[in-house]
């Protein structure tokens, strides 16, 4: 086993997964850099979901290795990497995912709360970050209560507020309007870049992956050449950088 270079904060080598022989992967390798973000793009069925699941450990790959921060992660027992998920990972997906009986700052403090952050200090950050995404006032809300782009913009609370070294987001946006989308996603990415939060970031849509630093396309759970992003626009792009969420 060669360890991978010191400054990919995810590495992964030669993923193969295939489901009830079905592939999803097919001998997939990429690093993620510190502080990078990361698009994942490729039509439906691509692998992408299957990837992110692998590289944040939800998943075993079948064959091939995925370390981080130079630690394997694929020979980790089931409790280790439960443990790396809770205390580094974020994870958003297109679906929020909240738990029904908490409120709005509940479900985003509780990555907090599960590593054992106090109740008080666990609901000032959750809140804090209820409010950069502008949803402040429905913190006392629970899920049933809201919209499905408010309650995405508490999945995305949630990511954030629990400082991970590295979010995972699987089509974030994928059931939000464009002008929503948007607006998230430029919160989102420029959160990251301001706190140093390394990104990767699974998107059909080269649009939305147009706000990534690089794409890695998929097809076929194979690797295709990197894609070549449209321009970003300055305000929604990879130089809006500057917001201070
Ligand atoms: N749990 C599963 N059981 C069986 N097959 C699966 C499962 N998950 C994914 N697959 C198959 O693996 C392949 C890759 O799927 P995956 O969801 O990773 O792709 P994707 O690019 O994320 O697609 P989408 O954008 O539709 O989510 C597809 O052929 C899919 O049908």
């Amino acid at each position: 086993m060669v360890a991978p270079p010191d400054n990919d904060v995810i590495w992964a080598r030669s993923l193969h997964h295939s489901y009830n022989g079905s592939p999803g992967l097919r001998g997939v390798s990429l690093g993620v850099g510190d502080g990078e973000i990361l698009a994942v793009t490729g039509p439906r069925g691509s692998g992408k979901s299957t990837l992110l699941h692998c590289l944040s450990g939800q998943l075993t790959a079948q064959e091939g290795e995925v370390w981080f921060n130079s630690v394997p992660v694929h020979t980790m027992g089931p409790r280790l990497r439960e443990q790396l998920r809770r205390d580094r990972f974020g994870w958003i997906g297109a679906e929020a995912d909240l738990v029904p009986e908490l409120t709005a700052w509940e479900n985003a403090a509780l990555p907090l709360l599960l590593r054992g952050v106090s109740n008080r200090a666990a609901r000032k950050t959750a809140t804090e970050w209820l409010e950069r995404l502008d949803i402040g006032p429905l913190a006392k809300k629970r899920p049933h209560a809201l919209l499905q782009s408010q309650r995405q913009r508490i999945s995305v609370a949630r990511a954030l507020a629990a400082a991970p070294t590295v979010i995972f987001a699987d089509e974030p946006t994928a059931t939000l309007h464009r002008a929503e989308r948007a607006q998230l996603l430029r919160t989102l990415t420029t959160a990251a870049r301001s706190h140093g939060i390394t990104m990767v970031l699974a998107t059909h849509d080269l649009e939305v992956a147009a706000l990534a630093d690089r794409a890695l396309g998929l097809l076929d759970g194979r690797r295709v050449n990197d894609v070549s992003l449209p321009a970003a626009s300055d305000t929604e792009g990879r130089s809006a950088c500057s917001l201070s969420v």
